[in-house]
């Protein structure tokens, strides 16, 4: 039985599709590199990286349907890092934008538990809209954050085809069954959102498909597969890693309205002005939006 919370509560899939309805379609990444913290005059330490998330946040906070920290860079300065982390997250959330936290999580189930809780729990202090998670221990062993993200409104990224070339050393090998590990990883998440609504533009569990994998995708068949998932589609690997928006519409055809083109280098280059990293992400935004339709 659904409680009253539940029935109240929106999805990740329906507050996603709106705040792309309003920014246009594009994931702006907080990637704080050694190089950019030096390219904005800030330290490589804590306090830069600190300057350098929170003036992220000035400038997308309720500018970007997404915002994607990876947490990596966070990571290195050890707790201190997430601290600045869950500031970071706090932001978001205060000014109202969504938050993709890419931790790309896998474990076996009962592990898996503890990650979901870390990132999902209603009261964890790292805790985002999503997260992006790894499949490799079989996807059903993802069943714990599947059910977290239900049971609190929150969105699932698979890797499915990831942007680096490595990728397909595992993503392309044949199952017994014929298919390659990325369409099973596809066909899973399709039937986890087989319930969604007709009238829904994505729904809750969607798929990372690098936007450098137009060729894989064409080569392996999978167009139809992505379309039928209905899940959002983060395509990352738009500017640093070559991709363009005109890529992406090439390679994912039927199933552009679902891409989520996700660049972090390519905007993150405009600072450290808050006012020319938004004007980059309106540009890059309003690409997308006349690309992908
Ligand atoms: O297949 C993948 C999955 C995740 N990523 C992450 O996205 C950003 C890309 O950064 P750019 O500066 O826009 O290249 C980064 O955090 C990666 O870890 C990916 O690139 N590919």
């Amino acid at each position: 039985m659904q409680t009253s919370t539940q029935t109240s509560m929106q999805t990740f899939g329906s507050r996603l599709s709106a705040a792309m309805n309003q920014h246009g379609p594009l994931c702006v990444g907080i990637d704080p590199h050694a190089a950019l913290l030096r390219d904005w005059g800030l330290t490589d330490d804590v306090d830069g990286l600190r300057e350098f998330a929170l003036r992220c946040v000035e400038a997308f906070g309720g500018h970007a349907a997404i915002v994607k920290p990876q947490a990596a860079f966070f990571e290195r300065f050890g707790s201190p890092g997430v601290a600045v982390l869950e500031e970071t997250l706090a932001g978001l959330r205060a000014a109202g934008t969504l938050s993709l936290l890419d931790v790309k999580r896998g474990d076996i189930g009962s592990t898996m538990d503890a990650y979901a809780a870390a990132h999902l729990g209603p009261a964890a202090p790292t805790r985002a809209d999503a997260i992006t998670v790894s499949p490799f221990l079989g996807v059903d062993s993802l069943e714990p954050a599947f059910e977290l993200a239900r049971a609190t409104g929150s969105g699932i990224f698979v890797l499915a085809l990831t942007s680096n070339a490595e990728g397909a050393q595992v993503q392309h090998a044949r199952q017994r069954d014929g298919r390659t590990v990325a369409q099973t990883v596809i066909d899973a998440v399709a039937d986890l959102n087989d319930a969604t609504p007709a009238d829904r533009r994505v729904a809750d569990i969607g798929l990372v498909v690098g936007a450098t994998t137009g060729e894989d995708i064409a080569d392996l068949g999978l167009g139809d597969a992505l379309e039928h998932c209905r899940g959002p589609l983060l395509a990352p690997g738009l500017g640093a890693q070559g991709a363009t928006v005109e890529d992406i519409a090439r390679a994912f055809g039927a199933a552009s309205a679902q891409v989520l083109p996700s660049a972090s280098r390519a905007v993150l280059a405009a600072g450290p002005d808050a006012a020319c990293l938004r004007e980059a992400l309106r540009a890059t935004a309003t690409h997308a939006a006349a690309a992908l339709g």
